[in-house]
């Protein structure tokens, strides 16, 4: 909807109405086109102030309508009717101006934007470009350089970014609708085309095909196959080279091939993902809205390794004070350097000064007791973890919460190691913590709602997408994670190379491969693990570690090339050698051909020429299948969890929407029917085999992914 009144006798003031955020609905398009042909026919409106209900200018078009039958008025006609209006329009620009906002405001004849204003076009993320003309007046307005970084990023910017850019004509730290009609009135009647920016020539670029050559390979190779950044490029090249009307064509052709494509309903259905996991819930049925977070103001991290100083730096950056522990007088010393430096960088960034006497340090537990919550982040090792939770138990005040940042260790057992179980819970962040967006907040059996509540709230404070999630080994991302290794191995047994698997998988739109991340990561991590779980252990009789183990099928290459001393890029060598250790750049390495050769000879394995769709098949399939498990016993609550893990932990390409939607798109039964041929050819790899919630949901027909959760309840209420 959106509401007319006349303000002072003479300006007609528009204002949108569709909490949360004034999406274009139907509705809206509909108040909008009756109120601006008001305003256009009663005489004594001279000028007309547009503004939107709550201090929210416009969210952009509704998303929600795009999966739906279009109705309403079109928006393009409605905004180019605003920008021929014969009285003067001006955008008075509170909180966001997003996507179709934008564009409408492009439409006015003035902006005004209130100093906390955020402005974009972010149709990009959403596989969209800006189309109700936005892709051709932006450029217009701003110059091609600067409209290509707004629309194929789709970042936000603020209002004075935006006022130096050329996009608003004034910033008000005032109540903004008030400077707005004040100025509407002080312009009525004056000429307008010099206002109408589709009147403006494109400002001329001194090498236009370069420029536009040079941001096509840039948005090529960062969009890793997504088709939308591509599209925006094509359309900004429209407005620098053709008149606007056709600049206009080009750009409703270019967005009909993305309206409808699979990436954009991946990037859509992600959007609601990342705002559906906020609406967390337990097995036992307490969930977001009924349980209120604990208080937490002072918080304490304990052990400064890689993990711990980003913790410390992003509960710094989040407004929290932080006591910062480390045993290890010299570790503290080199921790507290890198956290300042940390801190600086990221003011420098954001354009704020840093902040650094909100962080406490300390070599003792002592400062850790009067806080509120406390972040261990000691090395991965359960006898480490125990202690420092009985240490804490004994130092911490009553009723602070004690949370694990571990990636796979079992909560229960250390929430039973602390006289309140129900205050644990495992915080899982990811490397670097203070950059990565996903937070995987992990509940034991005994995890009070409220210590979730809490720690998906400071997970939220601290600008993460946080994922409540079961307890388990790996818990959701790592424990998908194995089986996608696993395959990832046993293709090398089978004839294929690093390179082959890895490019594969990058093809599809992974940053890297399997072998790429885990030469970054550091082979060596999951072979202390493998060690530990006592599967990566020479079997005494032959020397060998045994390439069956409790019945299942393993490989040891990972292990083996462990033992040659060649964990990754931080030892120089790993499945691909780098110019030394530390180096970046992964080449193939002609050792590990030799290796691999060996391998198969010395097992009778006959290697064979493996097709990248088998690497493909295999391996999501297998973690597609392990992710329906997860679903199966509960550990994730539904498959946008699963999704969310992935995109924002484990770079699953966003436009592919997650493992299970993705699933969803192949089809459940292509999914199902695959595994079972590859679990025939590989009877010893359980992995494969289809689980009960896979085969239950084609059982039905494969319902689409929105309805799985009613098959899901079903299925768990029969377990
Ligand atoms: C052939 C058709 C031609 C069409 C022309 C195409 C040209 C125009 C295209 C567009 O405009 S596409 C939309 C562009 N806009 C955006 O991408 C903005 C998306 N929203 C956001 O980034 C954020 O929501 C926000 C606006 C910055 C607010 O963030 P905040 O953290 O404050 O709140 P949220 O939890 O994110 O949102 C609250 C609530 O509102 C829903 N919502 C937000 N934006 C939209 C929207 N544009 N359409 C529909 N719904 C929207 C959001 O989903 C939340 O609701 P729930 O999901 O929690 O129910």
């Amino acid at each position: 909807m959106a509401q007319f009144s006349r303000v002072s006798g003479s300006v007609g003031l528009i204002t949108l109405q569709n909490p949360p955020v004034n999406a274009l609905s139907a509705a809206v398009r509909q108040g909008i086109v009756d109120t601006v042909n008001k305003a256009l026919q009663e005489p004594e409106v001279k000028s007309v102030v547009i503004c939107g209900q709550n201090k929210v200018f416009c969210g952009g078009a509704d998303i929600k309508s795009f999966r739906g039958v279009m109705t309403g008025p079109p928006l393009i006609p409605m905004i180019h009717a605003i920008e021929a209006s014969t009285k003067p329009v001006v955008a008075a620009i509170e909180g966001i101006a997003l996507g179709g906002g934008l564009e409408l405001a492009l439409a006015c004849h003035y902006r005004i934007s209130h100093t906390k204003a955020r402005l974009g076009l972010p149709e990009v993320t959403l596989g969209l470009l800006p189309a109700a003309a936005g892709s051709q007046r932006l450029p217009r307005l701003i110059g091609i350089t600067a409209a290509l970084d707004l629309i194929t990023t789709g970042r936000h910017v603020t209002a004075a970014e935006a006022l130096q850019l050329g996009i608003v004509d004034h910033v008000t730290d005032q109540n903004t609708v008030d400077v707005a009609l004040k100025f509407a009135s002080s312009v009525a009647g004056k000429p307008l085309d010099a206002r109408r920016i589709s009147l403006y020539p494109c400002p001329p670029s001194d090498d236009t095909d370069a420029l536009f050559e040079e941001a096509m390979q840039r948005v090529r190779r960062s969009a890793r196959g997504a088709i939308a950044p591509v599209a925006c490029v094509q359309a900004v090249r429209a407005a620098a080279t053709l008149p606007y009307a056709q600049g206009l064509e080009r750009e409703k052709e270019l967005m009909a091939t993305l309206f409808t494509s699979g990436q954009a309903r991946a990037l859509q259905y992600s959007f609601f993902a990342q705002r559906a996991v906020g609406r967390w819930s337990m097995p036992s049925g307490a969930q977001w809205d009924t349980v209120e977070p604990l208080p937490v103001q002072k918080t304490a991290v304990i052990g400064l390794g890689t993990m711990g100083r980003g913790i410390v730096v992003a509960l710094t950056q989040a407004g929290f004070s932080v006591v910062a522990v480390e045993t290890h007088e010299k570790q503290l010393t080199q921790a507290k350097q890198a956290i300042e430096e940390m801190l600086i960088r990221g003011a420098k960034r954001r354009g704020v000064t840093p902040e650094h006497d909100t962080i406490t340090y300390s070599h003792s537990m002592e400062p850790v007791a009067n806080v509120d919550l406390v972040i261990e982040a000691v090395f991965e090792d359960m006898v480490l973890k125990e202690k420092v939770f009985q240490q804490l138990s004994a130092v911490c005040k009553p009723g602070t919460l004690l949370c694990t940042n571990t990636s796979g260790l079992d909560i229960d057992h250390l929430a039973s190691k602390t006289p309140n179980p129900e205050l644990v819970v495992g915080m899982h962040f990811f490397a670097p913590a203070h950059v990565m967006k996903l937070l995987e907040v992990v509940y034991g059996r005994q995890s009070s709602p409220r210590a979730v509540a809490t720690a998906m709230q400071l997970g939220k404070k601290m600008g993460k997408v946080s994922v409540a999630v079961g307890n388990c080994l790996g818990f959701v991302g790592n424990r998908m994670l194995k089986p996608y290794m696993n395959q990832a191995f046993f293709l090398l047994e089978e004839g294929a190379s690093p390179e082959l698997v890895d490019q594969a998988l990058e093809e599809f739109g992974f940053i890297m491969g399997p072998f790429r991340m885990s030469d970054l990561s550091g082979i060596d991590v999951g072979w202390r693990i493998r060690k530990e779980e006592g599967l990566a252990v020479p079997d005494q009789r032959t020397g060998q570690i045994p390439r069956m183990q409790k019945g299942c099928r393993y490989s040891p290459v990972g292990d083996l090339i462990c033992e040659q001393g060649r964990f990754g890029q931080k030892t120089g060598q790993g499945w691909y050698r780098y110019d030394k250790p530390g180096g970046r750049v992964a080449r193939p390495d002609p050792w590990m051909q030799t290796f691999l050769n060996q391998y198969r000879a010395t097992h009778g394995l006959v290697p064979r020429r493996i097709d990248p769709k088998e690497v493909l098949e295999r391996c999501l399939y297998a973690l597609i299948n392990e992710g329906f498990q997860t679903l199966e016993e509960g550990i994730a609550a539904a498959p946008e969890d699963i999704d969310v893990i992935y995109v924002f932990g484990y770079s699953w390409p966003q436009h592919r929407g997650g493992p299970m939607f993705y699933a969803d798109m192949v089809g459940l039964e292509k999914i199902m029917d695959r595994l079972e041929h590859y679990h025939q050819a590989h009877p010893d790899v359980p992995s494969l085999q289809p689980c009960n919630l896979l085969r239950k949901l084609v059982a039905i027909g494969s319902p689409p992914i929105h309805k799985w959760s009613q098959v899901m309840k079903t299925l768990r209420s029969q377990l």
